[in-house]
């Protein structure tokens, strides 16, 4: 193998750029040319793909968002944009690919591997935590850091006027963000799509809390079956139906996508990348380069997105003991 390329697709993740930049430098190291693929499998359809040298990938170990940029591409998931593809990849003499990205993306790798048997190696890149394979993706760390930092500036004011809020977090179908910021932060209640939300009992703690308690934090993963903060405060205000409790809502939205990565991200990313990139010229295809207790385990892409990281269940009895 003598030539390789790394994209970075799906939503953007704090790390990606260290990420990036472990590959390119590794590959380098290694001997091998390197280049990038711009706006994910958007790029790779539309043959925007340039040589990166170990210059290129300079000052940015330490910044959010992806230099490559990053897309989601409905072309890549049709037969004619995937054929495409790989004639551009073909035109340039690329003979492997590292991915960075979450499970849509390692689904698309999965599938293009199996119809053009280019191999690929993929880096967990997303905030929401949700790949099996790996204990953390790189961008949860600081998303979950950016999160808690904004859940502590509402609760001085949820404290000052005794209210009780509502806050929500990203986590399209996971709840690794709201926890781990529930946690941190103190949150009363935690909301997520892992597991059943009962607003009865929600709303039977809120009617009992202990006189010295008199305002709430209460975070919410944006896929909770029961619905996003607005909608949820919406039901459990009318249940609670007291005109005294004040009820608010705050959707942290893509601020947690930003910002530059935590030193664990940093870390994290750069070991993946490096990883990809020694899995490669070992040989290794279809699969993921992650990390679990500290070793760095290739995944099969299959298992990657076909089994589920479930909750750590110590860490929602941590919410419910300390929450009292
Ligand atoms: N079933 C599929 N077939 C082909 N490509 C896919 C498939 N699922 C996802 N992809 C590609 O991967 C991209 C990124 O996936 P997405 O779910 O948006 O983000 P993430 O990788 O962060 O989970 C999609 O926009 C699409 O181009
Ligand atoms: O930025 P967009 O396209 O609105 O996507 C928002 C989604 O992306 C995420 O931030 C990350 O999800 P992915 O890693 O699967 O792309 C989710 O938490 C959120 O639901
Ligand atoms: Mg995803």
């Amino acid at each position: 193998m003598k030539k390789i390329a790394v994209f970075t697709s799906g939503g953007d993740s704090p790390g990606m750029n260290a990420c990036i930049r472990a590959v390119v430098r590794t590959a380098i190291y290694k001997g091998l040319e390197v280049y990038g693929i711009y706006h994910g499998y958007e790029g790779m359809i539309a043959g925007d793909i340039k040589r990166l040298y170990t210059y290129s990938v300079s000052n940015i170990v330490q910044r959010g968002g992806t230099m490559l940029k990053s897309a989601r591409s409905e072309k890549f998931r049709t037969p004619e944009g995937r054929k495409k593809a790989f004639e551009n990849l073909k035109a340039h003499g690329i003979e492997g690919l590292v991915a960075i990205g979450g499970d849509g993306t390692f689904t698309g790798a999965k599938i293009f591997h199996e119809e053009f048997g280019i191999p690929m190696v993929g880096c967990p890149g997303t905030i929401d935590n949700d790949i099996y394979g790996t204990d953390y993706t790189i961008g949860f760390d600081t998303a979950v850091n950016t999160a808690l930092d904004a859940i502590d500036k509402i609760r001085d004011t949820a404290a000052a006027h005794d209210r009780i809020f509502f806050i929500e977090v990203m986590g399209r179908d996971a709840g690794f963000i709201a926890v781990e910021s529930g946690i941190g932060s103190g949150a009363e209640f935690v909301m997520v799509p892992e597991t059943k939300t009962d607003l009865d009992a929600v709303v039977k703690s809120l009617k009992n809390l202990r006189k010295t308690k008199t305002s709430s934090i209460i975070v919410v993963a944006e896929g909770d079956k029961e619905g996003g903060a607005a909608e949820i405060m919406t039901k459990v205000k009318s249940k609670i139906n007291d005109k005294n409790k004040e009820f608010k809502v705050t959707t942290l939205g893509h601020i947690q996508r930003g910002g530059n990565p935590t030193a664990r991200d940093r870390v994290l990313a750069s070991r993946c990348g490096m990883a990809a990139v020694e899995g490669l010229i070992a040989g290794k295809s279809n699969c993921m380069a992650g990390i679990m207790n500290q070793e760095v385990v290739y995944t099969p892409f299959g298992d990657c997105i076909g089994k589920t990281k479930p909750l750590i269940p110590d860490h929602l009895k941590l919410i419910e003991y300390l929450s009292i």
